[in-house]
Parts: C-alpha cells; structure tokens; sequence
C-alpha cells in the first residue's frame, strides 16, 4: 500500500494531474474515459484530478487492500464490526434475490421477509383506514420519535420522496431540547397521530424522553387506555420495548448486524414505507440491490462505488484534501448531507487500525454540504476561490416532478454544470483583466481588481446524473455512498462500523445531569465545565 501511495504521489507531480484544464484542452475523449454507468446513473470523475496512470495505480491500491475480499466478507455475513463481534448485513435486508444469507450457521432471510410483511401489513391497515386511532379516527399523522441513524435516514428519504406521498403526514422529532417535539405536537391533534418510537438500542436518552413527552400527550388528550392506539416500536431490543408497553403486535424487529446508520432498509424505514406505502418502499430496496450486485461483480474500472471510495481516498490521503462537499441539484435532497455525516464520518472518524495500532496517515474527511442552488448564495465563494481545496460531488436527475416548471429545472441543470465547469475551468489573471477592460476599466483598476476576479481552477467535482429521483434511484444513490464509506475505510484499514466515540460524551452527560439540576455540585469537574454549570444555574428562573 505505501509503495503505490508513495507512487501516487509521485506521478501526480510527474504527469500533472492536477492541471485538469489542460488535461481537457488535449483530450477530447476525455470524458468517455473517466465516467461510469450503472443503467441510468452516469457519474462523471473527468473532472477530477486524474488520469489513466492515476486510475491504474488506483485500481492496484484497491487489489493490494483487498478491497473486493473484504467485500465478499461483508456480503458472506462474516463478523468483520469485531470490535462488537458483529456481522454487518444491512445488504440482507434489500437482498431481493432472496439467496439465503448465513450468521452463525442460519439464513437471515426468513426473519427479514417476516418484518418487511409485518410493516407492509401494518402500513396497509394505517394507510387504508383500517387500523384506526383510539376514537376512531382515521390517522392523518406519523411522528417518528428517534435520533442519529434512526431518525436521519426515514426523515432524509422521507423528503427525498414525497412526490410519491399518498399515506398520512410524516414527522420527525429527534432532539432532546423540548423545542422539537413541542413545536412538532402543536400541529396535531393526538385522536389522529401515531408515534413511531425508533432506537436500536431503546437506551437512547433522547429518544426514550420524547417518547414519555409524547406519551403523555396522548393520555393527557384520550387517556392512559388510548395510549396502546398510537404507539408503534422498531428496536432491536424486543424486551425493552415490552417493558415501555408498547403492543407486540405493533412491534418491528431488526438485528444487531444492522448498524444504526445502515438501518434506513430495516423496520427504521417505517416512516418512509406509510408515506409511500409498502411497493414504493420494495422499489427503494429493489434500487440498493441493484447497487450492491453491481458493487459486487463489476470490474473496478467500471465499478461505480469502487471509483467513487478510491477517488475519495485519492483526495483524502494522496492530495491531502480535508472535506468534501455533497451538493444535492435538488430540493428534496436537502437531508441528504446530514445523512451522509453520519454514515461518512461515523464510521471513517477513527483513529486506530485494525489491527488496533494507531493510523499513520489521515482518515475520513469531514463531509458537509447543501442543496444547490442555494449553496451559490452562500458558502460556494470558498469551494471557488478559498485556500483550501474542497472536491464538490453533484447530483442531479434529468427531470423533476414538475412538468410545468420545466423551465425551472432547466435551469437547475445549468446551474449545476456550470458549477463543476467554473472550478474546473478557473478564470486566469488576463482573462479577469481582459473582461474588466471590455467593461470600461482602466488599466491601472483592471491591475488592482484583476487579482481579486481570478478563479484558480482545476477544482476537483465528480457529477452524478439520473433518469429522476424515483424510489429506485435513490435506494440505489444511497447505497453506492454507504459502498463508498466501505471501500475508503478497508484502504484506511480501519474498522467502519463502530463507533466508539460517541460514547464519552454520553457517560459525561449522565453525570453531568444531576450538577445542572443543581442536586450535586461540580466539584471535581474542571474550572471551565464548573463554571459554565455555576453561570447556567445562576440564570435559570
Ligand atoms: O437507534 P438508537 O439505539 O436509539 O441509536 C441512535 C444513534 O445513537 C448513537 O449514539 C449512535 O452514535 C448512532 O449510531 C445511533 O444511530
């Protein structure tokens, strides 16, 4: 591995890899080299800083990683989260090919079928009326009570499809601070609401308060009876939720070896399966399956997440890039940044190899980003012309739902391309002078502004294109990015799918809750934590 970074790095300096400009000034055919297909879905990575010396000593990182072993290990049920001794399966749960898929010696299968009837039975009854509220009302509203990778996914995907809504309303609260789940109850009314209580764990703190609040907004409204009509459950820990007296029949089950920001295919996606009812849901499994048969026997060179974790490994360890921007060309793709912090960086966030040796180069970057085109107004100033190099990833599908607003997704379009063609292209010294001039400058203000209007270009952006965001195309779009998380962590040779450093925090929060309450005092904590408890109580009225 080090010899072929070592190479990398070499042949960036030798063959100029980074001067894209140039390299699509000399190669018409560029762009027919550096894409790649699955049906509908193009990504284009011309315009990063690669070639084909580039791209070999790639596809030679990924075989001296063992990327495509690890990979068969996953998909095999093979327990490679070993620092929980866990398999990671979340591909079982859109495994639409029904091939049996063995942990511990049993096929998994079954079981995942059996939830995916249960919910699609339960989101029929919901949907069609027959599974009514306490008084007999027909439930026009879902709140999904969950946080991190039981909220993010259904809320993110949720919105991603609501062309396809035909259930009841969806809402998602997450946040401890009262303000969420207060604001979201102020719009309901608890005879037509039916709260999802989402934790893997149903430990969570956050979750397991908003759930008593929600609770008691319901037996405050229709009495303690009528509380067992609007509650539903998806957890892991079937017991747990007995214990919170939620009916077993509207319980929905899932397994260890689902990590919480790979859930959104399990009994987590419940929120997602109401709106859009159980087909739309099957489509959205049916488009990652796609994604992960094609993860599985395409050649590197056309292998879409394979190309999309060595170009982002490329950029992280090779060209030494700190972030990367998700830049969603669609409104209803907002959360899916949010989405992909969580999946990115709390899996690649680690420090320490497997073979629990400290890393010695950088792991994941930090992932952020906005839709566009909203993010041109804001932040997209530094992706042109800060001192940092940001690649930007781009989505955008060929059509919007809007038949009468096509002219608005024209120029959606444009805006995007224009996007990836300006980083890349870059603006030189005499071309800003030269545009000042034609507009009436003299010479000395075309010397003194001209700097100022300079785009330095050859910025990195991959671009990826689609029919329209069906089911199926954004089923497929999130699991090429989970892929893609897969494939950087095996070269970072770190463990992906735990997450240990959430943890601290929570255990310092515990203690820090009865000091706040002011039922303890702060000694032993440090002057700063001391004082800002001492501040916080002093003002609370
Ligand atoms: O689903 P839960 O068990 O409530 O967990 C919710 C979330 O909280 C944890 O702190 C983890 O960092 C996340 O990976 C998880 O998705």
């Amino acid at each position: 591995m080090d010899t072929i970074i070592a190479k990398l790095k070499d042949s960036v300096a030798s063959t100029g890899a980074t001067d894209i400009r140039s390299a699509f000034a000399s190669d018409s055919g560029r762009f027919a080299k550096f894409t790649a297909r699955l049906d509908d879905l193009l990504m284009d990575y011309s315009k990063c800083a690669v070639n084909e010396t580039v791209m070999g000593l790639l596809s030679e990182l990924a075989e001296a990683g063992g990327v495509a072993k690890k990979r068969d290990a996953m998909f095999a049920g093979d327990k490679i989260n070993f620092t929980e001794d866990r398999a990671v399966l979340h591909t079982a749960l859109r495994n639409r090919s029904n091939t049996p898929v063995m942990v511990d010696g049993r096929d998994v299968m079954p079981d995942v079928n059996a939830v995916l009837d249960a919910m699609s039975e339960f989101c029929n009854g919901v949907r069609s009326g027959a599974i009514k509220g306490a008084t007999g009302k027909k439930i026009t509203d879902v709140v999904n009570i969950g946080i991190g990778g039981s909220d993010l996914g259904p809320a993110m995907a949720t919105l991603a499809m609501a062309p396809y809504h035909d259930g009841p309303r969806a809402h998602f609260v997450s946040n401890v601070d009262g303000a969420h789940i207060a604001d979201t109850l102020k719009l309901l009314s608890a005879d037509t609401t039916l709260f999802i209580v989402a934790s893997k764990t149903f430990t969570t703190i956050e979750t397991m308060t908003n759930a008593r609040a929600a609770r008691k907004f319901v037996s405050d409204a229709l009495g303690e009876e009528a509380v067992g009509h609007h509650f539903a459950a998806v957890s892991t820990a079937l017991d747990k939720v007995a214990a919170f007296g939620i009916d077993e029949t509207r319980v929905f089950g899932f397994w260890d070896w689902v990590g919480g920001r790979y859930s959104i295919w399990s009994a987590i996606g419940l929120p997602l399966m109401l709106a859009i009812g159980p087909e739309h849901f099957v489509e959205f499994l049916e488009g990652a399956h796609a994604l992960d048969t094609h993860f599985r026997e395409a050649p590197v060179e056309n292998n879409l997440p394979m190309l999309l974790g060595l170009i982002g490994y490329y950029h992280r360890v090779v060209l030494g890039y700190p972030t990367r921007a998700i830049l969603p060309y669609d409104q209803r793709m907002s959360r899916f940044p949010a989405y992909l912090q969580q999946l990115d960086m709390e899996s690649n966030g680690k420090s320490v190899t497997i073979d629990s040796k400290p890393v010695k180069g950088p792991t994941g970057p930090v992932a952020w980003g906005e839709p566009g085109t909203n993010g041109q107004h804001a932040f997209y100033q530094l992706i042109h012309q800060g001192t940092d190099i940001i690649p930007a990833e781009f989505m955008i599908a060929a059509n919007g739902f809007e038949p009468d607003l096509r002219n608005q997704h024209d120029l959606l379009i444009a805006n995007c391309l224009a996007q990836s063609e300006a980083l890349m292209k870059g603006r030189t010294l005499d071309e800003a002078k030269a545009q000042l001039t034609a507009k009436g400058a003299d010479a000395a203000t075309a010397d003194r502004i001209g700097p100022h209007r300079v785009f330095a270009g050859n910025r990195p952006s991959i671009t990826f294109v689609y029919d329209k965001l069906t089911p199926h195309a954004l089923g497929r779009m999130i699991a090429l990015y989970e892929h893609r998380v897969f494939v950087e962590g095996v070269l970072f040779n770190i463990n992906s799918f735990d997450q240990w450093g959430v943890e601290l925090g929570k255990e310092l929060a515990t203690g820090l809750l009865p000091v706040v309450e002011g039922k303890e005092s702060a000694a032993g904590h440090d002057s700063s934590t001391a004082g800002l408890v001492d501040t916080l109580l002093k003002a609370k009225a």
